[in-house]
């Protein structure tokens, strides 16, 4: 049938395909019959000689071709069939070989989307949204990234479109590649506007589905943990940027996959799927599946972390974990935020645990496999979130920006091989420490709005995602790239007539403060993290105080100045590039640690003096109350009452302004650290 495509057999793959929940026979009978060749359409031939077998879930098994089956949701075997390959795309599905089994019909392409066109990747999307899948065991041993970094960009809300918010991200999925258009003012106040460009591992825009992000994201490492891999996901971004929408559905998703897995290709092999879900709030942890109980981490002798008192729960079914999940989503602390009305204030982590009870021993308790941990991060600029909010909220923000800080160092040390991993930095590093030694695979979903009015949030967030992304060895990451182009509204003068015309040279000389030409320096200076470059640049003892950007960034600076650069401007800038020297600061390996460890000690610090403050103040209380008292007494003595009331009221004061100093300096560090969150070096 359907000549003129090659024909290929699949006698060793097993391909497994996942029925869609309302998909019983009816539905799939009453298709419109079959499905036309085609770019992204399919065609399925089963040969009547060849024997299929059509099976899984409830569905009932019919071993011969011609035989009226009755599917139901669950999964569908086949294999041992023949197919025809289509260019580009094939699917060796059930569709001619139903109507040949007497279904009378298959699915029309209209009904299908493809997002893939791989070999041997399929997946189908309903329009109600369920989906058609199959897996081969090639498949299952596809290698997958150690760490990947995918950025998730959500459609302008309500809000910020009736604040006239623009959209300032422009997604380009094909090269995996955004732009971010940031709108600034020159110094003579038009505006211009600066792109920032980024590469990631995959770029998904406001249409795409919470399927698709599965798909992209979680579905490949899924396989690899029935093999001793422990995997992974996490979502970052500023407040309201979509991280618990986006990591939401992952889990459920997940599950299905494993139960399919477990079901099927490790049938009777012992595997067993276990769900705990918990939160790290404050630094404490409490378990979200236990009436939000406390919970104690421990390590043992071997230096494995323990949650003693965790609740785990062995699941063999859908429904069970979606009850879990939902019972610990709605238990997770959240808040209010200026951004987001259900802000959520904690970590939440959500494991998925292989385990396997070896030879079918019930006396000893399973082995743990692999596991699937999903983190839905608290806002990523909760820290720097002090305008609008209490001072428990940004005691919570300082707590998160030390576990983002601590994270981003772990993921840095694995993927260097370090053996010292930085775990002890945060909570929620001891936490995941299992999950990021042996065999380890992670993955950052970076979420951020669109908005011109997050802008600042979402390239610092993009940096945040660079910096893991050149993490990743071999990455090809393109760092932030930025071009400023001066915007052509009627607004904004052109620049060349205030200007005076520079020379790439003369740029160079202002960056460097040899002369200025009257101008600010910071107007031609912008902050432009650049990681990896300092790295390569060779040491110079006496070289000029450049930053790795000033150089790189000498065309750009000659747009905003309104100049076109020429052709050598550019080369000189290169020249400059290689053979200049850079004094700035080289980030060393372990300068990272060592920001940490300051960090955690200024903690420390300001936690006792906090403590300390407390105390004093409570023997002055005591002292005022004595005084009162005396008040209230014959013989009262207004002086000497003045004198000790004004000398509490200084001490108090005193103490107030010291601790009120040491915590304005633990915020400074903290944010320093932020700074360096995006900009260091690898
Ligand atoms: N891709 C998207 N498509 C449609 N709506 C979205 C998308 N992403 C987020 N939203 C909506 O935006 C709002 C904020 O999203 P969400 O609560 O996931 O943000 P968050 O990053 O988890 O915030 P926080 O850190 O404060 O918890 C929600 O109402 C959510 O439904």
């Amino acid at each position: 049938m359907n000549g003129g495509s090659r024909r290929q057999r699949y006698s060793s793959e097993q391909l497994l395909f996942d029925v869609p929940a309302n998909a019983g026979a009816g539905r799939w009978a009453q298709q419109r019959g079959g499905v036309r060749r085609g770019d992204g359409e399919i065609f399925v031939s089963v040969e009547p000689a060849t024997p299929a077998r059509l099976c899984g879930g409830d569905a009932a098994a019919g071993d011969s071709p011609g035989q009226r089956q009755q599917l139901s949701p669950g999964l569908l075997d086949l294999h041992a069939f023949d197919t025809e390959l289509i260019p580009d795309f094939q699917v060796p599905g059930i569709y001619d070989g139903a109507q040949k089994f007497g279904y009378g019909g298959g699915l029309d392409e209209s009904d299908m989307r493809f997002t893939s066109n791989k070999m041997m990747s399929k997946s189908t999307i309903f329009p109600d949204g369920n989906y058609l899948k199959a897996f081969t065991e090639k498949e299952k041993a596809a290698p997958v990234a150690k760490i990947k970094v995918v950025v998730r960009k959500r459609p302008l809300n309500k809000k910020e479109v009736s604040k006239k918010e623009e959209d300032i991200v422009d997604i380009e999925q094909r090269s995996n590649s955004l732009t971010v258009h940031e709108t600034k003012l020159k110094v003579d106040l038009t505006e211009y506007v600066e792109k920032h460009e980024f590469v990631f591992d995959a770029v998904l825009d406001e249409d795409v589905s919470n399927d698709e992000v599965y798909r992209e994201t979680v579905e490949p490492v899924v396989p690899a943990i029935f093999n001793r891999t422990k995997a992974t996901c996490f979502a970052y971004g500023q407040t309201g940027s979509g991280k618990t929408y986006t990591m939401r559905p992952l889990p459920l998703k997940a599950s299905q996959d494993v139960l399919r897995l477990m079901h099927h290709t490790y049938r009777n092999q012992g595997f067993q799927l276990y769900v705990s879900f918990f939160e790290i709030y404050g630094g404490k942890l409490f378990d979200l599946l236990n009436d939000r109980s406390k919970l104690c981490m421990r390590e043992d002798g071997k230096q494995k972390v323990c949650i003693v008192g965790l609740q785990e729960y062995r699941v063999s079914d859908i429904e069970t974990i979606k009850e879990l999940i939902e019972k610990g989503s709605a238990t997770r602390s959240t808040g209010t935020t200026g951004a987001n009305e259900e802000s959520s204030r904690s970590h939440a982590i959500l494991q998925l645990a292989i385990k396997r009870r070896v030879d079918g021993n019930d006396s000893k308790p399973p082995r743990p496999v692999g596991k699937l941990s999903f983190i839905d991060l608290a806002g990523s600029e909760r820290g720097a979130d002090t305008t609008d909010n209490d001072k428990q909220t940004r005691i919570e923000g300082a707590e998160i920006n030390k576990s983002l800080l601590a994270l981003k160092e772990c993921i840095r040390a694995l993927d260097n091989d370090q053996t010292h991993i930085p775990f002890r930095g945060s909570k929620l590093t001891e936490v995941l420490r299992d999950s990021f030694i042996g065999d380890s695979r992670t993955v950052m979903i970076s979420c951020i709005s669109p908005s011109s009015g997050s802008c600042e949030h979402t390239l610092n967030t993009l940096r945040y995602a660079d910096r893991v992304k050149s993490l990743s060895k071999g990455s090809n990451a393109k760092k932030d790239v930025s071009l400023a182009v001066p915007l052509r509204e009627s607004n904004s003068s052109p620049l060349p007539s205030v200007v005076p015309s520079f020379s790439a040279s003369e740029v160079m000389n202002d960056i460097t403060g040899r002369s200025n030409f009257g101008w600010p320096k910071q107007q031609y200076v912008k902050e432009q993290p650049a990681p990896t470059f300092v790295e390569r640049m060779p040491k110079a003892k006496d070289a000029v105080e450049f930053t790795s950007s000033n150089i790189a960034e000498v065309p750009d600076i000659m747009y905003q100045l309104g100049r076109q650069p020429s052709r050598k401007d550019v080369t000189l800038a290169n020249n400059m590039r290689n053979s200049v020297a850079y004094p700035t600061r080289r980030v060393e390996p372990d300068d990272d640690d060592e920001h940490l460890n300051n960090l955690l000690q200024e903690e420390e610090e300001l936690v006792s003096a906090h403590r300390k403050q407390v105390e004093e103040t409570l023997d002055i209380l005591k002292e005022e109350m004595n005084i009162l008292g005396d008040a209230d007494q014959p013989g009262f003595q207004l002086d000497d009452y003045i004198t000790r009331l004004s000398s509490m009221l200084s001490q108090k004061a005193a103490v107030i302004v010291d601790l009120q100093a040491r915590l304005e300096q633990f915020q400074r560090l903290l944010n320093e650290n932020n700074v360096l969150l995006y900009a260091q070096s690898p």
